[in-house]
């Protein structure tokens, strides 16, 4: 989540102010989710076979960048089941016990989501291992020479965790789960269909070329596609608009600032910051967050993966590079040095002998 003080941007990927209302349109069953073919047929193969066998669904893993339909799947994934849904997140869980009530409270088959599931500590993370694997919890009670361990058998059940860092994951969580799903950005054309779904619900009339505008603008996100509906909706609402076409929402979404490709002027300012400051890089990212006065978290987060998607910006060994297609995008020429296209080549190096990249995976 982004933090309070922070100016928010109406392409934010993270859930911010007034997102309450994306309830509203959120689909609740596996056929009703649109986009994330691979996911959605994978999960309805395993769903179909635990039914049949009548036995708990494997534990899953969805990673990816935020806003594009973690938990709104975790939730389908129990409704599909047909069984109840526990909802908590990494944070939250702050000692084994926290996780044994949590656990101990389930009925068979459930459904237990851990979101940010990166960010449990580590000995919350040893209690889960064998709660996972063998449905059972060790714990320890009492304290000093009264300590004694105890034994307790669960209900078989099924952990969906999420998180937009796998890379935070340590390996002995992720070997656990059976079921490890990478969610992508989405197309234009499946968030077309997402937001003339939106206005649907929401009662919008919403031309097709209308809802495609919408959107080439929402970062692959679905999140942001919902957002930026209901302000469409209420631009055009106040001007009085019966039926939004592409021209009505391409001027409201002009006025808001968010260009074709759905870049603001955030996404102008840290490409600007490379290509002015540092030459078009490589640079680290720690320096780029002092100068732009952001948190690395933020920038690696909710700035970087959709310039990263569009070509805009590559993660090099040395940081971060301002692309051809970024300076282009400036409205700048690149500058041809050789150095520079080594740098662009070594963006394409392995993940792990890279110092910036650490924990980097979205
Ligand atoms: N495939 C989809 N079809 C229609 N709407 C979707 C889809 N995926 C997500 N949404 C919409 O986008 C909103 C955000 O989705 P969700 O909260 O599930 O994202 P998330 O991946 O859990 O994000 P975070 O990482 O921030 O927790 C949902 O409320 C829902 O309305
Ligand atoms: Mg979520």
């Amino acid at each position: 989540m982004s933090p309070p003080d922070r100016p928010q941007r109406l392409v934010e990927q993270d859930r911010i102010g007034g997102d309450a209302a994306e309830a509203s349109i959120r689909p609740l069953s596996l056929a009703e989710f649109i986009g994330q073919r691979q996911v959605r047929e994978n999960l309805s193969v395993f769903i179909q076979a635990a039914r049949g066998r009548k036995e708990a669904l494997d534990h899953v893993l969805l990673f990816g960048p935020p806003g594009l339909g973690k938990t709104t799947l975790a939730q389908i994934v129990a409704k599909e089941l047909n069984v109840g849904f526990r909802a908590t997140s990494g944070p939250v869980i702050a000692k084994a016990g926290d996780l044994a009530a949590l656990l101990t409270n389930l009925q068979p088959h459930d459904v237990l989501f851990i979101d940010e599931i990166h960010r449990l500590s580590p000995a919350v993370e040893e209690i889960l291992y064998p709660a996972m694997e063998d449905f059972q919890l060790d714990l320890i009670i009492g304290e000093g020479p009264a300590a004694r361990s105890v034994r307790i058998d669960l209900p078989p059940f099924t952990l969906v965790g999420a998180t937009t860092r796998s890379g935070l994951i340590t390996r002995p969580l992720r070997e656990r789960f059976g079921i490890p799903l990478r969610m992508q950005f989405y197309e234009p054309e499946e968030l077309q269909l997402i937001v003339a779904r939106g206005a649907r619900i929401l009662g919008l009339e919403l031309t097709a070329d209308g809802a495609l505008e919408i959107a080439r603008r929402s970062r692959g996100t679905p999140r942001v596609a919902g957002r930026l509906l209901r302000r469409v909706r209420d631009i055009c609402g106040v001007a009085g608009l019966a039926v939004v076409d592409a021209a009505a929402a391409d001027g409201a979404l002009t006025r808001l600032e968010v260009d074709r490709l759905g870049f603001d002027a955030m996404d102008r300012r840290y490409l600007r910051c490379i290509a002015d400051n540092y030459g078009g890089g490589p640079v680290g990212v720690e320096t780029l967050g002092a100068a732009l006065g952001e948190q690395r978290d933020v920038l690696e987060e909710t700035i970087e993966p959709y310039l990263i998607q569009q070509g805009l910006l590559q993660r090099t060994p040395r940081g971060r590079l301002l692309t051809d297609s970024g300076y282009r995008y400036l409205g700048l020429p690149p500058p041809a040095t050789p150095a520079r296209q080594l740098d662009l080549l070594g963006g394409a190096g392995p993940v792990g002998g890279n110092p910036e990249g650490e924990g980097e995976d979205v």
